[in-house]
């Protein structure tokens, strides 16, 4: 399948039209996000890294339907196209329509210049409302998983499988496996790692999530040994901020992926 590349004086990023995926990027010379090397690039399956887009549900579903839903999976129109932007739509079609029997619209921008934006709407062209969750799932390239923290979050609700649900304390760290779902967050978070800073900002994503799965996904195919290569912060809409939208309706929101000078001394 052939990229998109887009290139600013900051930096550089590659898109695949399936699932207007981020494949990665890199900024003033530092790489953003992270690709697996042992990612599958079958066409229709989902690719390991990046910032893939689950929609229209998060996570598992309950009736065994594909785990983030279709988007990520779908082959993507490419709108328009200039150097530093690239609009994709998604429209339903007999496959999602299987999936999720509802008709709409997804268009995605992604653009570059000193930071990575992306501006997301969803249409409901259908004559019912619709109810969806979503999220920009970015792996972000990490040099010291153990070390790194994510800002932002104190004292929001942690919901994670297997523990009760409490506010968070403090910083949210990455020295234990984690796989945790804060339904409402604030706008900017940012992820520490070492001396760099990533500062994520979201406008009408009001929710985050916080994933690595530890030594545990060696056992997965394309992550293995690689697994303290990234950590996943992800913004969109879950559980509490599932949105809906009524008959013709345009939901609009959007995340800026920043790099902040280094602390380092
Ligand atoms: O393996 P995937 O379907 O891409 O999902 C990868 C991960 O995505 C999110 O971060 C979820 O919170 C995790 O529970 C899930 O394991």
């Amino acid at each position: 399948m052939s990229l998109i590349e887009l290139v600013s004086a900051h930096g550089r990023a590659r898109i695949s039209p399936q699932g207007a995926q981020v494949l990665d990027a890199e900024l003033d010379g530092r790489p953003l996000l992270w690709l697996s090397p042992l990612a599958d690039f079958t066409p229709g399956k989902a690719v390991r890294g990046g910032v893939p887009l689950c929609f229209p549900w998060f996570g598992k579903h309950p009736q065994g339907l594909p785990a983030h839903g279709f988007a990520r999976n779908q082959r993507w129109t490419v709108l328009e196209q200039s150097a530093s932007q690239v609009r994709l739509a998604l429209e339903d079609n007999a496959e999602t329509r299987a999936l999720w029997p509802h008709a709409f619209r997804l268009e995605l921008t992604v653009q570059l210049d000193q930071a990575l934006d992306f501006t997301f709407r969803v249409e409901n062209r259908d004559a019912l409302p619709i109810q969806f969750s979503y999220a920009l799932h970015s792996y972000f390239a990490a040099t010291d998983l153990h070390g790194s923290l994510v800002q932002g979050l104190d004292g929001c609700l942690r919901r994670e499988l297997a523990h009760v649900t409490m506010p968070q304390q403090g910083a949210v760290r990455l020295a234990d496996p984690i796989d945790a779902v804060f339904e409402l967050a604030p706008a900017a978070l940012q992820l520490q790692d070492g001396a760099h800073q990533v500062l994520i900002e979201a406008e009408s994503m009001r929710s985050a999530v916080v994933w690595n799965p530890g030594p545990a996904a060696e056992a997965v195919a394309d992550i293995g040994v690689h697994w303290p290569e990234y950590v996943c912060v992800e913004r969109g809409n879950i559980g509490a901020a599932a949105i809906t939208l009524a008959a013709g309706e345009t939901h609009q929101a959007s995340m800026r992926l920043s790099q902040l000078p280094s602390t380092a001394k």
